[in-house]
């Protein structure tokens, strides 16, 4: 994972929790990085256990930190040099969507250790979609209804998001109804 990702982490858990707390996860992680590099490739190994670190610290689940992760990665790359590659990515919820494996295939072009997961969106109805989510990582599905709750906030949508198939009950791959209305 692109240290991008974990300086987020950082970030969201500084903001909302301070300098100590971080100090505090990173210790209980064993993670000694000082400093992540945004465009450094890490072991995504190092990812999750800054996760289950802030599970433990933070007295939450690690899927309620991976899905307040998703919301705030949305918000974070907009403000750190992404809201523009963002926002040619489409004017709507459904129309980003659409959009998400083209935007990794342009990042991918500059930073070609990136291995973005797969999202393909079927059944699109005016007010629905069925999201398909693929990846060669394991266990950050909940991020993915954190990250469509933060494109709602983005584009002034109110959205509900809930996951259909699960790759952990043997299904191929992760998939979510996902129910917008613009407000
Ligand atoms: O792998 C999985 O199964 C789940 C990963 C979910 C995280 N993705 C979120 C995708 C997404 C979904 C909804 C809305 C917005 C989303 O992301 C937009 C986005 C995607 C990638 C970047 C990005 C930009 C530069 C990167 O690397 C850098 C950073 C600075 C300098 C050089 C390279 C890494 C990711 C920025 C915004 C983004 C992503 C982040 C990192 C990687 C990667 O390092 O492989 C792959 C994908």
């Amino acid at each position: 994972m692109y240290g991008l990702v974990n300086k987020a982490i950082q970030d969201m858990v500084c903001s909302r929790f301070g300098e100590e707390t971080w100090k505090k996860i990173k210790h209980t992680a064993e993670v000694d990085e000082d400093v992540f590099l945004s465009m450094e490739g890490y072991p995504d190994d190092i990812t999750h256990k800054l996760v289950k670190a802030a599970s433990v610290v933070l007295s939450l689940p690690a899927s309620q930190i991976m899905q307040a992760f998703g919301e705030f990665w949305v918000q974070y790359t907009a403000q750190e040099g992404y809201g523009e590659m963002m926002d040619m990515s489409g004017d709507t919820l459904p129309e980003f969507l659409e959009n998400l494996d083209n935007l990794h295939a342009h990042v991918g072009v500059s930073f070609p250790k990136l291995q973005p997961p797969s999202f393909e969106c079927s059944d699109i109805e005016e007010n629905s979609l069925s999201l398909h989510y693929r990846s060669n990582r394991e266990g950050l599905t909940p991020m993915i209804l954190g990250l469509v709750k933060g494109l709602g906030s983005k584009f002034d949508t109110e959205v509900y998001i809930t996951q259909t198939q699960s790759r952990d009950e043997g299904a191929e791959h992760d998939e979510f109804l996902v129910i917008y209305k613009p407000n």
